[in-house]
């Protein structure tokens, strides 16, 4: 993972934008840099939809898990979809690379700029008309915001607040659907999590700016008109997924031979994760875009009421970290190395479980995949993905 940037104190730094993960793109390009025609064909071509019903969407956090695949699913059924993305160092860039190459192939182009850059979004709400805006791009992980709390406040605060301005004075106003999290139910006891539940005990930074966002959301729709849907994941998994998180790096260590730390709270209880499978996320995203009702304002002002939502997507049965370790183990034929700690305070909360029937009731969304079943599926993407990424570093 890469080292974060938040200790330099000089004061030229102190008048600097909030500091960020080091990204391999320069956010602050000047808008000649974006390039002329030839970026412009890329841009239209990526956004241009197989028939008038469709969307045009343009998908945050493209180069992203949940991105790519969000992405890859509203190209495939004929949406026009046009990525962004900063392409930061938080996590293994060559991921993040080949994600791109995955969707260059099915003909989504990835722009890449930061959410905080307000002249090239002007520049890409100018150059296509989106219907929806599908904002995944934020700085995520609970316990990194320990290590570099800026990277939170510059992509999940600014980045957020940059993007609804420009949304909100764009002709005609997209309808926005994004991605909060699980983690704004906090230190909250009652399960299952409901969307009517407490959200004011946050566990993380992470988890106050991702409530911070629903709020600033709200704030965005009361005055502007924009349409607007939250959509609360629980720790989503699958193939092309985030090496920062438990699954992907417990599969790592346990096939390198190298011990994992296992969680548990104070009284030896198990910790638990309403783990939730990609394709079961995806599908939730997308009926949350089909059924968005069209933002109301024009000329930045809100000309009627507008649509306002939040649901929780997860899977409805959670699971004790230690089981994970055992279904990996079983998958991976590799007996793991476990070394079972109390759970620090850093950011994690005990256990998660989402109520569904929100959701289920207005977005049609049932999750179909247990977690045996999507480990699977995570574990054969996982070795075929390294061994293609072995044969690659070997041929150089
Ligand atoms: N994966 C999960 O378990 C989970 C759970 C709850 C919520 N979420 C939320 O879902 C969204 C997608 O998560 P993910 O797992 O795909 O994470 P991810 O880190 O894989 O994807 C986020 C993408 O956003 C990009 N990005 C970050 N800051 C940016 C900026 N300022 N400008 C432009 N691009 C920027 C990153 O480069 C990255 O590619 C995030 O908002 C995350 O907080 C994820
Ligand atoms: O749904 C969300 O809102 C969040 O989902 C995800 O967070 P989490 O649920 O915390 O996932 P993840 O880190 O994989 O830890 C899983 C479990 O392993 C335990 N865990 C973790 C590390 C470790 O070394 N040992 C361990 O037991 C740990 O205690 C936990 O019980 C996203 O990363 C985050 O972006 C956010 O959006």
């Amino acid at each position: 993972m890469a080292a974060p940037t938040g200790s330099a104190t000089s004061l030229a730094r102190l008048d600097a934008a909030p500091t960020q993960v080091p990204s391999a793109s320069n956010p602050r390009r000047s808008l000649g840099s974006y390039g002329g025609s030839d970026w412009e064909r890329h841009v239209t071509r990526s956004a241009r939809r197989r028939s008038d019903s469709g969307m045009t969407v343009l998908v945050t956090g493209a180069a992203g898990f949940v991105g790519t695949h969000v992405s890859m699913a509203l190209k495939r059924r004929g949406d026009g979809v046009l990525g962004l993305d900063n392409f930061n160092l938080y996590y293994e860039p060559t991921l993040k690379r080949n994600r791109q190459k995955e969707l260059q192939k099915n003909g989504v182009f990835i722009v890449e700029g930061d959410l905080n850059d307000k002249s090239l979004l002007h520049k890409l709400f100018d150059v296509v008309a989106f219907t929806h805006v599908m904002h995944l791009a934020a700085q995520a992980g609970v316990r990194y915001a320990m290590q570099n709390p800026s990277s939170y406040i510059h992509s999940n605060i600014a980045g957020l607040v940059n993007l609804l301005e420009v949304c909100k004075s764009a002709n005609p106003q997209p309808s926005i659907v994004w991605a909060s999290s699980s983690s704004v139910y906090g230190l909250n006891s009652k399960v299952p999590f409901s969307e009517k539940d407490r959200t004011d005990q946050p566990a993380s930074l992470y988890a106050a700016t991702k409530k911070a966002g629903e709020e600033i959301a709200h704030t965005y729709n009361h005055i502007y008109g924009l349409s607007i849907t939250g959509l609360r994941f629980f720790t989503v998994y699958g193939p092309w997924g985030r090496p920062d998180m438990a699954y992907f790096f417990f599969t790592r260590d346990i096939l390198k031979g190298k011990v994992i730390k296992i969680y548990e709270t104070a009284d030896h209880g198990s910790v638990a994760r309403d783990f939730t499978y990609i394709d079961d996320v995806v599908k939730g995203c997308l009926a949350a875009l089909d059924t968005a009702k069209k933002s109301t304002g024009s000329g930045g002002k809100k000309k009627g009421p507008a649509q306002f939502r939040i649901f929780n997507l997860g899977n409805t049965a959670p699971v004790p970290v230690s089981e994970l370790v055992n279904i990996l183990e079983k998958l991976l034929k590799v007996k793991a190395k476990r070394l079972v700690l109390p759970m620090p305070r850093n950011g994690d909360v005990k256990f998660t479980h989402a109520n569904i029937s929100l959701a289920h009731r207005e977005l049609g969304y049932r999750p179909t995949t247990d977690l045996e079943t999507g480990l699977k599926k995570f574990v054969k993407w996982y070795f075929k993905y390294y061994k293609e990424e072995k044969k690659k570093i070997n041929a150089w």
